[in-house]
């Protein structure tokens, strides 16, 4: 069975989850906007919730209109902390290099992913314990043979 938690929320439009299992609920776009290229806009979702504390949400790119048109999130995922009560906006980017691309009011822009978050209490030490990758970052363990399909201009 999914874990579900209650969120408060007020909306134009209430954002709902595609299928059961879905981790990410549609937000639909507030109003209309087109995005030149290499434009980027901020679209509200018309949704302000209140969420429980101890939770945050993502406001994360649909793989859809990232695959098929180049839209994107600038921030993404953005954060949505649990005490802001204003409405979600959705930082959009059309990172395509020849296409504008057009949003209507209602189109479903971007998902929003809940999930628990722990605060982290930062513990100060002179050094810290060792570990296997220790400082190896940034490539370190190589890249392999990678899929090459699906390049875009
Ligand atoms: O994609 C996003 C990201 C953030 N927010 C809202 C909710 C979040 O709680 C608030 C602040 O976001 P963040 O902390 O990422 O931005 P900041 O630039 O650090 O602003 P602040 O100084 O208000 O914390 O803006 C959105 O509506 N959409
Ligand atoms: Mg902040």
């Amino acid at each position: 069975m999914t874990e579900s938690v209650d969120v408060l929320i007020t909306a134009d439009r209430l954002p709902a989850y595609a299928h059961p299992g879905d981790a990410g609920a549609d937000l639909h776009a507030a109003e209309a906007v087109e995005l030149q290229p290499g434009q980027r806009a901020t679209v509200g979702t018309g949704v302000a919730i209140a969420l429980p504390d101890g939770y945050v949400a993502f406001v994360v790119p649909r793989s859809g209109l990232a695959f098929k048109h180049g839209l994107t999130i600038v921030n993404a995922p953005g954060t949505v902390d649990a005490g802001y009560r204003g409405e979600i906006k959705v930082a959009l980017l059309n990172t395509d290099a020849t296409e504008p691309y057009r949003i209507e009011a209602g189109d479903r822009i971007a998902q929003l992913v809940v999930m628990p978050v722990s605060r982290a209490r930062f513990v100060e030490v002179e050094r810290l314990p060792g570990s296997q990758r220790g400082e190896g970052g940034f490539g370190s363990t190589g890249f392999g043979e990678g899929h090459k399909s699906g390049v875009h201009a």
